[in-house]
């Protein structure tokens, strides 16, 4: 395909890793109630993955929120474009992304979710970019970290394209045109 030239996570590394995660977080989670929230678009791919290694009785629900903007936006300032059904109240909340990239839809989207009263907010990402982090969260359970490139694939896109993708593809971005 134009402008992927080059895989940089394969499918079944990716499968292999998110056994390992599915593993630990049944481990982690074991006796207590967890519910699981997947972050549209991006995160369904590894949400439908992750869930299925998870050997726990778990609840599922799914979120879609808005891109801060800038980086100069007012601290706890997410629009929710999708909310959840559940009532986290009392209850064990993993959020399963595919990309933690600045760290500002994580880190406001975890406030967020506290003030619902939930026991607790923890984080899972099937890809963590460091080099781009803009502000200091901690990432429970990290899946495998990559370079400062765009990616696309396992749920990641580019303007809407190769979600799709089984591989995660760096994308060539002279060759696409990107800024
Ligand atoms: O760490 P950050 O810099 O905040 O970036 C990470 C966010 O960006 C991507 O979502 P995007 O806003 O592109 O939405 P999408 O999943 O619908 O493509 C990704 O799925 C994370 O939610
Ligand atoms: O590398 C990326 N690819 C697609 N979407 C993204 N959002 C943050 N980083 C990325």
């Amino acid at each position: 395909m134009k402008g992927l030239n080059k895989i940089l996570v394969s499918k079944a590394e990716l499968q292999h890793r998110v056994k390992e995660l599915g593993a630990e977080i049944s481990l982690d989670y074991h006796g207590q109630e967890l519910v699981l929230i997947g972050i549209l678009k991006g995160g369904a791919v590894f949400m439908a993955d992750l869930m299925r290694e998870i050997t726990l009785p778990i609840g599922i629900d799914y979120m879609s929120v808005s891109s801060y903007g800038n980086s100069s936006t007012s601290s706890g300032a997410i629009v929710i474009k999708k909310d959840i059904d559940t009532d986290i109240r009392g209850k064990h909340i993993l959020i399963v992304e595919d990309m933690i990239d600045t760290g500002l839809t994580l880190q406001h989207l975890q406030k967020h979710l506290l003030t619902r009263d939930a026991l607790s907010v923890k984080i899972c990402t099937i890809l963590n970019k460091p080099s781009r982090r803009l502000v200091d969260i901690k990432i429970d359970y990290e899946g495998i970290e990559i370079p400062d490139e765009f990616v696309v694939g396992y749920g990641l896109d580019y303007a809407e394209q190769y979600r799709h993708l089984p591989d995660v593809w760096i994308v060539d971005t002279l060759e696409l045109g990107i800024h």
